[in-house]
Formats: structure tokens, sequence, C-alpha cells
């Protein structure tokens, strides 16, 4: 499928973030672009796997801003300039985060919480209102729009988050465990969701981790394993990229699964297990 690379959505150099003396991810490189499709706007989705403990979630504290790297840097584009073409330091509230347990204000309605989502965007309350709704229909959240997160299931606690991220952060988004803990139907609707966010707007960024590694091969389109490297013979004990798999380079992007996705599926584990 044909594609073109456009502007550098994500520039990742030398990160490495420890807490106290202890360093948990090191050497961390990587670089992704905007991909443009001709006849589909298409987002980027990119995928972070690796056993327990290797660091993906400190990894995502880094790129939203909530911990401070201890070297290197994290640079995003500007989408405020024109085109985008501007480079800037990533900082707290640029990149929305959907954490394993889709926080919600307790004392808040779908609707309120949606609502406070857009505070600072410059729209009339009808405005708002409208968009709220329209999101509220095509995310299949009208009939709970009232009531409060213990009122809700998992599934529509994800929805309402991703929402609640989409309205308050720019392109990108980044989503801790999207999977775990959801039916099958619940699966198929954060698919569907991961699908609107991308068709949305061509810069949209959507960054997650997951244990199931069917998932990240059928939905990334650029999936990197973070493992233990070895280093003279013996593991090291901080995360890093360990494997990179380009899924559009390998064509097998915006595909449903198959034969080839089987192959990556394998290969990842293999790299999972020897880091
Ligand atoms: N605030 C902290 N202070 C000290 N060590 C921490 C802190 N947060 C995480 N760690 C350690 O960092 C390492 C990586 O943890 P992290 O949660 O980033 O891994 P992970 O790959 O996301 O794991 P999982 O897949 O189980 O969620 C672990 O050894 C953990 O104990």
């Amino acid at each position: 499928m044909s594609y073109s690379k456009e502007n550098t959505l994500l520039y990742v150099e030398n990160l490495s973030v420890a807490y106290g003396d202890k360093v948990i991810i090191k050497d961390i490189n990587f670089v992704e672009n905007d991909i443009v499709r001709e006849g589909s706007t298409t987002g980027q989705v990119i995928c972070f796997v690796g056993r327990s403990g290797r660091g993906k979630s400190t990894l995502f504290r880094a790129l939203t801003g909530l911990v401070k790297p201890t070297t290197g840097k994290i640079l995003i584009a500007d989408t405020l300039t024109e085109g985008g073409n501007d480079a800037k330091e990533v900082c707290e509230g640029d990149v929305g985060f959907v954490d394993q347990k889709y926080t919600l204000f307790r004392n808040k309605t779908v609707y309120e919480a949606l609502t406070f989502a857009l505070r600072k965007q410059k729209l009339s309350k009808e405005e708002k209102h409208e968009k709220i709704i329209s999101y509220l229909e095509e995310w299949g959240l009208e009939k709970v729009k009232d009531q409060y997160p213990n009122e809700l299931s998992g599934g529509q606690r994800q929805r309402t988050a991703i929402i609640e991220q989409i309205f308050c952060s720019g392109h990108y988004m980044v989503l801790d465990e999207p999977f775990s803990g959801l039916d099958v139907g619940n699966i198929e609707d954060a698919k569907k969701a991961f699908n609107m966010i991308s068709s949305l707007h061509s810069f949209n960024t959507i960054i997650y981790s997951t244990h199931d590694i069917e998932l990240a091969a059928e939905l990334a389109d650029s999936i990197y394993v973070i493992g233990y490297p070895t280093i003279d013979g013996e593991h090291a004990n901080y995360g890093t990229i360990v494997k990179h798999f380009d899924m559009k380079e390998l064509g097998l992007a915006w595909k449903e699964f198959g034969l080839g996705h089987i192959e990556v599926v394998k290969q990842i584990k293999a790299a999972m297990l020897a880091s």
C-alpha cells in the first residue's frame, strides 16, 4: 500500500529515565513521521511491547511529560504552527494519557467531565454542547451521559477517558494497556476507537502498550519491543528498544490480520523472550 513519510511528529533521542540512582530505561532512540496515504486520512498507531517491568510505563510517563528525562530529549511537532513544521519539547498536557484504570472524575457525570475537558477551547456554550453530543453519539455513550464513573462499565469508562483526552490535548495520545480487562465486545469497541482517532487527522498519533502481541501486530503500523539488552553476553537491567518492526515497510500496516502478521507475532515473542 503506497504512503509517504512527511513531517517528523515524534523525535526521541538518547532518552534515559532513572528513579534515584536506579536507571529504568536508557539509550532510547526513535523517530516517527506523519504518514500520508492518498485517499484516506491516516494517523499513526505505535505500539510498545515488552515483558513486565522493562519500562514501558516509565517511557510513557516521559512521553507525556509526567517525568523529566534524566538524559536526552523528546520533541513533538508544534502543531499550532503552520503545517506543524516546528518542533517543541514535550510538556505536560501536550500528550493525552489514558492510564490502565481509565481514571475519571468521581463526582462528574460523563457529560460534565467532557464539558470540563473542553473548558480551554474557544467555543460557545452551544458549540461545546453540540460537539459533546456528537462524540457521545458516535462513541455509543449518549445513554450514559448523565451517569457517574461508578455507574459505567469498563468499556464506557475507557471511551469517556479517550474522548476527554481528545478534547483537552493535541494530536498525541498515550494509552497504557488499553485492552487489558476488557471483554471481546469492548476490545472491538476500543479497536473502533483507534480507527476513529486515526481517521480524524493525519497528525493524530496513538501510542499504546499491550501484552496481547496479536493486538500489537493487528493494529499498529510501528511496533517497538522494549527489553533488557544483552551486552557482552550479559543482560543489562535497564530497558531499551531491542527490536523495531515497521509494519508499513513490511507491507502489513492497514491490512487484515494474516500470515505476515503471524510471522511478526512469532518474531516479537522471540525478541521478548530474549530480553
Ligand atoms: N516511582 C518509581 N520509583 C522507583 N522505581 C520505579 C518507579 N516506578 C517504576 N519503577 C520500577 O521501574 C521498572 C519498570 O517499571 P514500569 O512500570 O515502567 O514497567 P512496565 O514495562 O510498564 O511493566 P508492566 O508491563 O508490568 O506494566 C520496575 O522495576 C519498577 O519497579
